[in-house]
């Protein structure tokens, strides 16, 4: 078997949609490689290599004969690549120069036609047939390379054309306002990759390590090693995520989260490598290094998740690979057919069936929704909205269900115990009972029953092997008098006759909106412990700002149907309980025959729910887990979150169709004023470039997009 590895490539000058196309179909010919997938946000090449039929060595040249320059693997010198990016200025790139000797030939052949007008057309011929050169040379290649007519074929041919029927001025205008297009395109789509990888620039590029002997030095953050220590004093940076040792202070965390609200921050707990230390220094003991920072691995995200496709993109993508040939075709027939047919006259027609092809050009059409999908994404990694790529931000535009978990989502999930019944022996005799089954266990109702005998100092008996966990329902342990178990009333009515009035009670508690949970020895009910668990703050206002938005809003969960509506009752939403697991996967399945659903979770107990949803969405914890398993994850831990990556996804969609209307409508209003004979070429490709333009900064709007409450 042939090694097949993944291989990841950062080119530089690969700035437009149509070069990425470029690039695309000559790796297409090229043999043994698979998989290619082109960003030109990210402006990477990501593909499978079978290493024993191709070498990384042949597809770098051909990126290179095509024109543009690999730089090398693209994960390892992320960072050092990230910042020379962001600091390089537009007018050094490749792009700026074609405008700066475009323009120049221009200008000199306008002065010496001033000079020698009876030159005129002689200078603006050579003046264009020199400008459009380069634009040929990539046109050839292109074609070469199989990807048919690129938008540099539709300009050079267009222009060729021009001087060729004495029309050499204009050939030389249309090929200057081609380059300063590309050049404008080039800085937007630059801008808009800038608003993600500028978060790179908040990591500081050195950091104060403590030495052995006590003193501190400055080295570069790339060089610090896990298990360091530093020194972050106050006004400073963070120079990469870790855990205080010592001291407390204030940090702002928004560069990874979007919340500007400092937290405070004492031993024990983590930091972000670019969070703004206020007021007080801190020891910190490095957890990851810095290509691996919560940061970085953000950007990197993003960048992933921009290269993904969105649905809208990918049928674009097929539409301009017929498209374009098709314009040539008809632009051809407006050549001929008028004074073939009609005795027309020729030049006219054939000066008209050139603008046609520089109207053709469907640049602001190929861009429209990548550019607006990687601007929205952006845009909600700096508010702490992570959204895995294009297609969950497509889904999540058009979600009609968003249901949530209850615990830790809805509520903060940290449980405590509120009342402890006896029924047999006392109160401390059922708590220590029922702590000592959950001694080992991770449920938060677990976790709180033993944090509420460890409050009241019991001593928990003692447990032979340990707890065994019915998902949903309850726990069982053996101890010295024999089985016990803590779980649902459900679960113990079961398994026994629960008396009348300890039904009652449970009852009532429940109506409260507590979780009962019932603890028996044997078939016989010893106790009642009731939890309740807060709802967060913000999660009545979620609710409400979801609904505003024509979104149903619901709880999936497997307490109990009275706790369940008590709950739900007080946020505003309509609850489900007595959900066992596959209960829950079976509802959300239901849910989605209605239209696209987003299931909200922790990520970690509930994964299978989230990925059973046409969008997860992880909320809370940390980046690595939540990200696994869902299409999108909230950094911060707020049920308004959610509200606001629906509102981000619709504004999102909404400005894809906005950018769909004005490059297609554009362009039928040109190719209508042009065969009415009104459009000129330079008219012509002015409104190419204009419409790529706009496109791109109506998708750059979305960067500062905020959600309205
Ligand atoms: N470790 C446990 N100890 C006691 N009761 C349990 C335990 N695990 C489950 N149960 C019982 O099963 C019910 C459902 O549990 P499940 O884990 O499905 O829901 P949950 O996570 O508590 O709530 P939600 O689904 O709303 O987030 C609980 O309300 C409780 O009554
Ligand atoms: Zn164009």
């Amino acid at each position: 078997m042939a090694a097949a590895s993944q291989l990841k490539l950062q080119i530089e000058g690969m700035d437009c949609a149509s070069c990425a196309l470029k690039i695309e179909t000559a790796m297409q010919r090229l043999p043994g490689v698979s998989d290619i997938n082109v960003s030109y946000q990210a402006g990477t090449l990501a593909l499978k290599v079978d290493e024993d039929r191709i070498s990384q060595r042949t597809i770098e040249d051909k990126v290179r004969s095509l024109g543009y320059r690999p730089v090398g693997s693209a994960p390892e010198a992320k960072l050092a690549l990230l910042r020379k990016r962001t600091t390089e200025p537009w007018w050094r790139g490749a792009k700026a120069r074609l405008v700066f000797v475009t323009g120049a030939l221009f200008a000199a052949a306008f002065v010496a036609a001033w000079v020698l007008p009876q030159w005129n057309a002689w200078l603006f011929s050579a003046a264009a047939l020199v400008s459009v050169v380069p634009f040929a040379r990539r046109a050839i290649a292109g074609a070469l390379q199989g990807s048919s007519f690129t938008i540099e074929t539709l300009m050079s041919v267009a222009a060729l054309g021009a001087v060729a029927i004495g029309e050499a001025e204009e050939a030389a205008v249309v090929i200057f306002l081609f380059a300063v297009g590309e050049l404008l395109e080039t800085i937007a789509a630059g801008r808009a990759r800038a608003g993600i990888e500028a978060l790179i620039d908040l990591v500081p590029r050195t950091a104060l390590r403590l030495t052995t002997s006590g003193g501190t030095e400055s080295v570069s953050v790339e060089a610090l090693a896990i298990d360091d220590r530093v020194v972050v004093r106050p006004g400073d940076r963070v120079p990469s995520d870790g855990i205080v040792e010592e001291g407390a202070s204030e940090v702002n965390e928004a560069p990874v989260t979007g919340e500007s609200v400092p937290v405070l921050k004492e031993a024990g707990a983590t930091v972000y490598a670019g969070s703004i230390n206020a007021n007080g220094e801190l020891r910190v003991r490095i957890t990851h290094v810095a290509a691996d920072n919560t940061i970085a691995r953000i950007i990197h995200m993003v960048e992933e998740a921009q290269e993904s496709k969105a649905p809208t993109a990918r049928m674009i993508d097929r539409f301009s690979r017929w498209y374009t040939p098709g314009a040539m075709a008809v632009a051809a027939l407006i050549m001929v057919l008028p004074p073939l047919a009609f005795g027309g006259e020729w030049m006219t027609w054939v000066y008209r069936g050139l603008a046609t092809l520089l109207i053709a050009c469907p640049c602001a059409l190929v861009i429209s929704t990548p550019a607006a999908i990687a601007s929205g994404l952006a845009a909600g990694a700096r508010q702490g909205l992570l959204i895995k790529g294009g297609a969950a931000l497509e889904t999540l535009g058009k979600v009609a269900t968003v249901a949530f978990d209850k615990t830790g989502t809805l509520t903060r999930g940290h449980p405590k115990v509120t009342d402890v019944v006896a029924i047999v022996g006392s109160e401390d005799d059922v708590l220590a009972k029922a702590a000592a089954v959950e001694r080992n266990v991770s449920h938060p109702l677990g976790v709180a029953i033993v944090a509420a005998a460890k409050e009241r100092a019991l001593e928990l008996p003692a447990t032979f092997g340990g707890g065994i966990a019915v998902p949903g329902k309850a726990v069982t342990a053996r101890l010295k008098s024999g089985f016990a178990s803590v779980g649902s009333p459900r679960h113990a009515a079961e398994e026994t006759d629960v008396p009348a009035d300890v039904r009652d009670r449970i009852e009532a508690l429940e109506g409260e909106g507590k979780t009962v949970v019932v603890l028996m020895a044997g078939k016989k009910v010893e106790g009642l412990i009731a939890l309740r668990d807060e709802p967060r703050d913000d999660a009545a206002e979620g609710v409400r700002r979801l609904k505003d938005r024509g979104v149903a809003v619901l709880m999936l969960s497997g307490d109990n149907q009275r706790t369940a509506n008590a709950i739900a009752g007080r946020l505003g939403l309509e609850a489900r309980g007595e959900l066992l697991p596959d209960a829950k996967l079976a509802e959300i399945g239901r849910l989605k025959e209605k239209g696209p659903i987003a299931m909200v979770g922790d990520g970690i107990n509930d994964a299978p729910a989230l990925a059973a949803a046409s969008v997860g969405i992880a909320m809370g914890g940390g980046t690595d887990v939540a990200l696994e398993t869902a299409d999108a994850a909230l950094l911060r831990d707020r049920v308004e979150g959610v509200a606001d990556l629906v509102a981000l996804s619709q504004a999102t969609l909404g400005n894809i169709w906005q950018n769909i209307a004005l490059a297609l409508g554009l362009k039928a209003v040109f190719l209508a004023t042009t065969l009415f004979g009104v459009t000129t070429l330079w008219m012509a490709i002015l409104a190419d470039t204009g419409a790529t333009v706009l496109v791109t900064a109506n998708a750059l709007r979305l960067l500062a997009y905020r959600p309205s409450k």
